[in-house]
């Protein structure tokens, strides 16, 4: 692909986010590549490699199931195919949105996450206190026929008291500025699957 011309996928959530400051795409990741990366999440868990994430940062880190219940595993480039096509996307968003938005993204740092039945992320805003390098978050879904009995939404928080509920279906990105949208991830009933991301600025 020319790296130089701006799909209009990529378009659409340069524009989202100028406008809005958070897009929702349905049609992100390719069919074959989000069955791959559901199918290396559920092998890393099934390997006992993923891990209870935790909230805060360096010292301040802790796990608290009672704030956040999901298992992660950080991504590297070179551990899996899928992984290496997934972070070719995300450096194509990065460019997108530094020519266009100029905000100096420098790397990506992301995780496969999973939630288990039972499992929630109460509100809060993906930047750290001691920490403003997080700029723009990105959650791809990786779960086929997500059903509205199976909760899990993505709820963001907007402005005037309004909410906006994401079902994470296969397929779909949301895009944020870190620092501004307040968002949850209600409840699950059923195995949920995901890649978050955050774009940081150089330090
Ligand atoms: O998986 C999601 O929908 C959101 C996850 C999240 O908010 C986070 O990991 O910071
Ligand atoms: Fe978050």
């Amino acid at each position: 692909m020319n790296t130089l011309a701006i799909t209009p996928l990529f378009e659409r959530i340069v524009d989202d986010l100028a406008t809005k400051g958070w897009s929702q795409q349905a049609a992100f990741t390719p069919e074959d590549l989000t069955a791959q990366l559901a199918e290396e999440c559920r092998h890393r868990a099934e390997k006992g490699q993923l891990e209870a994430a935790g909230i805060g940062r360096g010292n301040a880190k802790a796990v608290n199931t009672g704030i956040r219940g999901d298992k992660i595993q950080w991504l590297e480039q070179g551990q899996n195919t899928a992984v290496d096509r997934y972070l070719e996307l995300m450096e194509q968003l990065r460019a997108a949105l530094n020519r266009t938005l100029f905000l100096g993204l420098d790397e990506l740092e992301c995780h496969f996450a999973l939630y288990s039945p039972g499992a929630f992320y109460k509100k809060h805003v993906d930047r750290f206190r001691d920490d403003d390098r997080r700029i723009v978050t990105c959650i791809a879904y990786l779960n086929d026929n997500w059903l509205p009995e199976d909760g899990g939404e993505l709820r963001i928080y907007l402005e005037h008291e309004h909410v906006h509920e994401v079902p994470p279906q296969a397929g779909t990105l949301v895009v944020f500025m870190s620092a501004d949208l307040a968002h949850e991830v209600l409840p699950v009933q059923r195995e949920r699957l995901s890649i978050t991301g955050w774009f940081l600025r150089r330090a």
